[in-house]
């Protein structure tokens, strides 16, 4: 199967303490996913798990039916990119391009197929102005790119971001939003952890809601939106626009803009 599969998924730190419990999970190859949920619910956990970086205590992990106990994580993440919630923990080179090219030269692919990776990713993420700079001298909302164009060069069919909109203005998350877009054209799966409930309802349908350590729900964003039970548990604000909708007292759990834009209209 070309999916990420999570079959009764465990996992304790080295420490003892246990931040996944039995996570069952499905996500098929071009699929565009959210992972919501409060501070420390194991989301981030979670996702390492599915790119080898986390190995898990008890259950498996398959990618396209392969288990990642019999990968190491190499080849794990030549499937699963894994973008870091913080860029600062990914960078290591003194010069963005370098940056990008470094794993593609890892990998010995040939010039001009790296030149080919490195201009698409540097297109789909904006930062061809800052490509001769060293990455610590640019803003921290721009180094986030840089590491979305880091893992992008590697074309893997499965791409996880890590809380993505942080820091972002409406110039990024726009950026954001496109690249999302193209991904999906181009067929690729993207797995993105947010606190971000606006950017969760404008651009996921689909949205797995973690707290205490387990998934608690794997529905549409509209039932996550309008599920006071998940809402509570998981200490997620609903999205503005069902957050009016609700106070105007309108039918029909709307989340966005355009439904409530008709309703009104029709007023
Ligand atoms: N290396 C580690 N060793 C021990 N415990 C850890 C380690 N990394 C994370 N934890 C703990 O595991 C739990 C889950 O952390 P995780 O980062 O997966 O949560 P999260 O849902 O991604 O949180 P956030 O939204 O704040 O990023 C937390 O209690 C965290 O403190």
């Amino acid at each position: 199967m070309e999916a990420i599969e999570l079959k009764n998924v465990s996992f304790a730190y080295p420490d003892g303490h246990v931040a996944n419990e039995e996570l069952n999970l499905i996500i098929q190859k071009g699929e565009r996913v959210a992972i919501v949920g409060q501070n420390g619910a194991g989301k981030t956990t979670a996702v390492k798990l599915m790119n080898g970086l986390n190995k898990p205590t008890n259950g498996d992990v398959l990618i396209n039916g392969v288990n990642t106990k019999m990968q190491t994580t190499a080849q794990v993440s030549a499937y699963v990119g894994y973008v870091f919630q913080n860029p600062d923990d990914q960078i290591f080179n003194s010069n963005v391009q370098k940056e990008i090219e470094y794993m593609l030269h890892y990998s010995k692919l040939d010039s001009q197929e790296i030149e080919r990776r490195v201009s698409r990713a540097v297109e789909l993420t904006g930062i061809e102005s800052y490509l001769h700079m060293n990455p610590f001298d640019v803003p921290y909302s721009i180094r986030k790119f840089i590491t979305i164009a880091m893992v992008l060069a590697l074309e893997t069919p499965y791409i996880i971001l890590d809380e993505p909109t942080a820091g972002q203005d409406l110039h990024g998350i726009q950026t954001l939003t496109k690249l999302l877009d193209r991904l999906q054209e181009e067929g690729k799966c993207v797995i993105t952890i947010t606190h971000d409930m606006e950017f969760v309802a404008d651009n996921f349908a689909r949205v797995i809601t973690m707290a205490n350590k387990r998934i608690i729900a794997d529905d549409s964003a509209r039932n996550t939106f309008w599920s006071t039970e998940i809402l509570t548990e998981a200490r997620l604000k609903k999205p503005q626009i069902g957050e009016i909708s609700e106070e105007l007292g309108m039918e029909g759990n709307i989340i966005y803009r355009h439904e409530l834009v008709e309703l009104l209209n029709k007023k």
